[in-house]
């Protein structure tokens, strides 16, 4: 089953392909245990969906096949109509580098980095020359402005996630993979994390793949799946 949202008021065309498909994608460990069993869906700019699941079902495999961090046994991932699987390690951390953001629910910023630098990382890593307005207009529309030339470890944790959030937007990504980004914050500072990733969606319109296990952050996505015996299927929740 391929699941279709129609995408909410973006500045992508209606026409545009999928921010992120994901076609039949299966995943098999050591050859016998199946994590993902055919799982298709459809994340289109300006949706943030989240896929919740127990510990153990899959969703950081899931995240890291749809980033193309990892090949998927069979099927087919898509980042704006491009095909990621299949491609050369090479090729795939370019297309990757340059079209997919990262939060992670240990925020993983680098320590001896500036916030600032941290922002402008992905830039450099896509090659990109350094547009000092986009970082200055991003660091503070995420709250962080003030802090750029702090390092991480000056930073309580909801400053680092916002920190990585900004990253995570900053080479103005087709796609933005979310692993429990709130799984290191309290229920106050989850929700202030949650709040501006829906914002910057709504804003920007990339497309936003959430896992996680807390409601509360599926209760700010556009659409809802589980993620059970390997297979997604949809999750009827009020959304805000
Ligand atoms: N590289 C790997 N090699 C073999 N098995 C793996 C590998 N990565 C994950 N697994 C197994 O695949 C299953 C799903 O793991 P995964 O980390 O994707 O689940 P998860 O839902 O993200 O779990 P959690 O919420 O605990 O992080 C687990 O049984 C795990 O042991």
């Amino acid at each position: 089953m391929t699941t279709t949202l129609a995408a909410p008021p973006s500045r992508r065309p209606a026409t545009a392909a999928p921010a992120l498909a994901l076609r039949e994608i299966t995943k098999t460990y050591d050859g016998a245990h199946t994590v993902l069993d055919r799982v298709s869906l459809d994340v289109p700019g300006g949706a943030l969906i989240a896929v919740m699941g127990a510990p153990g079902s899959g969703k950081s495999t899931l995240v890291h096949c749809a980033a193309g961090l990892d090949d998927p046994t069979g099927g087919e991932v898509r980042i704006a109509d491009r095909r990621i699987t299949g491609l050369e390690e090479a090729k795939r951390t370019l297309l990757r580098q340059g079209r997919v953001g990262f939060v992670f629910q240990s925020f993983n910023l680098l320590p001896s980095l500036t916030i600032e630098e941290n922002l402008a990382m992905p830039l450099r890593l896509a090659g990109e020359s350094e547009d000092r307005d986009w970082l200055r207009h991003l660091a503070e529309r995420t709250g962080i402005d003030r802090l750029l030339q702090r390092r991480p470890a000056d930073l309580v944790p909801v400053l680092q996630q916002r920190a990585a959030v900004a990253r995570a937007f900053a080479s103005r990504p087709d796609v933005v993979v979310a692993d429990e980004p709130t799984g290191a914050l309290g229920p106050a500072d989850a929700s202030e994390v949650l709040d501006l990733m829906r914002s910057l969606v709504d804003e920007w319109a990339p497309g936003l793949l959430m896992v996680t296990q807390d409601p509360a952050a599926a209760s700010r996505a556009h659409a809802t799946f589980a993620l059970e015996g390997a297979r997604l299927r949809p999750v009827l929740t009020s959304t805000r």
